[in-house]
């Protein structure tokens, strides 16, 4: 299972110190300097001119801060903050309850919102443009349909890949932002910031030892530091220095580009069964007996972003960076059409 990775970028239950760790502001969330900057300028005007915020769209891969975002927008627009999820969203009625609880200017976060059932997701249009709720009453000949004033709301949405969204919903979004993977530098902040919360004494190169291997994820990163602090306090190490980090992330089985044994087993299939490529995703996620969205959502995004493995019309191509990772010797480019 995708789920009991190390570095799954997917919470595990009861990871109880994600919340601890979360930023509560926009200048102590690190990075994402361009989305950050957009918001900024959105929550000053909205809040100068008394307004609710309009609908924001955040879209990634898993891990890398949607909902801290979110949270922080509502703080920064001094409003209430209610959560959901487009699966636990099962009927009509269920979104209705909540739209009418809301104080003016609440935002509203809808997290997993492709996953929003359609009758759901048909209420939420005239309620996100218009600020009503268009209900019906009774069945049959006898009904009818009420329309209920909102109190006027941000809507916040998350959502792993924004093209699983339908054109209409995805177009009532008004500010659509893309997060990205990090930096090592910027995870570097990230790691120091949650050692501190935590109490965790740790040097600058020892928190670069874990940031160059957590995948551009603060919520990999997170993890693996309290992994590494674990594999320290059992070593009676007073720091964590950069050997005590790389140690520990080799029990883990984390190598040094920051993939474990799933990626591995991933790129390994794509050249040892498929010839490096290229071979659809679904035939992909059965060799290695996955579900086909956890390995579009969690594996693949980083391969690709990393240079491993590249999309083609025809499907998933592994890179010579794949073969070279792995020990093994790449085909020549013409023949096997390999990218660089
Ligand atoms: N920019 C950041 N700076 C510091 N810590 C961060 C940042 N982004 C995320 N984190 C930390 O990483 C963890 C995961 O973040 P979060 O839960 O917001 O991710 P997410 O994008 O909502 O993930 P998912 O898509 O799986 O819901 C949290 O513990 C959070 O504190
Ligand atoms: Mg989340």
């Amino acid at each position: 299972m995708t789920d009991d990775r190390i570095i799954s970028a997917a919470p595990a239950p009861g990871e109880i110190h994600d919340k601890a760790l979360r930023p509560q502001t926009l200048s102590e969330f690190v990075g994402q300097e361009q989305a950050k900057g957009n918001l900024k300028v959105f929550i000053d005007a909205a809040r100068s001119r008394a307004e609710a915020l309009d609908h924001v769209l955040l879209f990634g891969p898993p891990g890398l801060g949607k909902t801290t975002l979110a949270q922080i927008v509502a703080r920064e627009l001094g409003v209430g903050f209610r959560a959901t999820s487009g699966p636990i969203l099962a009927k009509a009625g269920d979104l209705a309850a909540i739209l009418t609880n809301l104080e003016p200017r609440d935002v509203l976060f809808i997290d997993e919102i492709h996953r929003l059932n359609p009758q759901v997701e048909e209420i939420l249009y005239p309620a996100m443009e218009d600020h009503v709720l268009d209900l019906i009453i009774g069945e049959g000949p006898s009904a009818r349909s009420v329309r209920i004033d909102l109190a006027p709301f941000t809507l916040v949405g998350a959502t792993t890949r924004a093209g699983l969204l339908a054109t209409p919903l995805r177009d009532r979004f008004g500010i659509p932002l893309r997060l990205e993977f990090y930096t090592p530098d910027e995870l570097v902040r990230v790691i120091s910031g949650a050692a501190r919360k935590m109490g965790a004494p740790i040097s600058g190169d020892g928190a670069l030892e874990i940031a160059r291997r957590a995948r551009g994820t603060p919520r990999v990163a997170g993890r693996l530091l309290r992994r590494v602090r674990d594999f320290a306090t059992a070593e009676g190490a007073a720091t964590i220095d950069r050997l005590a980090a790389a140690r520990a992330l080799a029990r883990l089985e984390v190598d040094e580009a920051g993939l474990d044994s799933l990626d591995r087993r991933f790129l390994k299939a794509l050249i040892e069964n498929y010839g490096g490529g290229p071979v659809g995703m679904d035939t992909l996620a059965a060799a290695i007996a996955e579900a086909r969205d956890a390995v579009e959502d969690v594996i693949e995004p980083y391969l690709l972003q990393q240079g491993f493995i590249q999309r083609t019309p025809r499907g998933r191509m592994a890179c010579a960076k794949a073969y070279a990772h792995l020990g093994l010797e790449a085909p020549r480019a013409p023949q096997g059409g390999l990218f660089e």
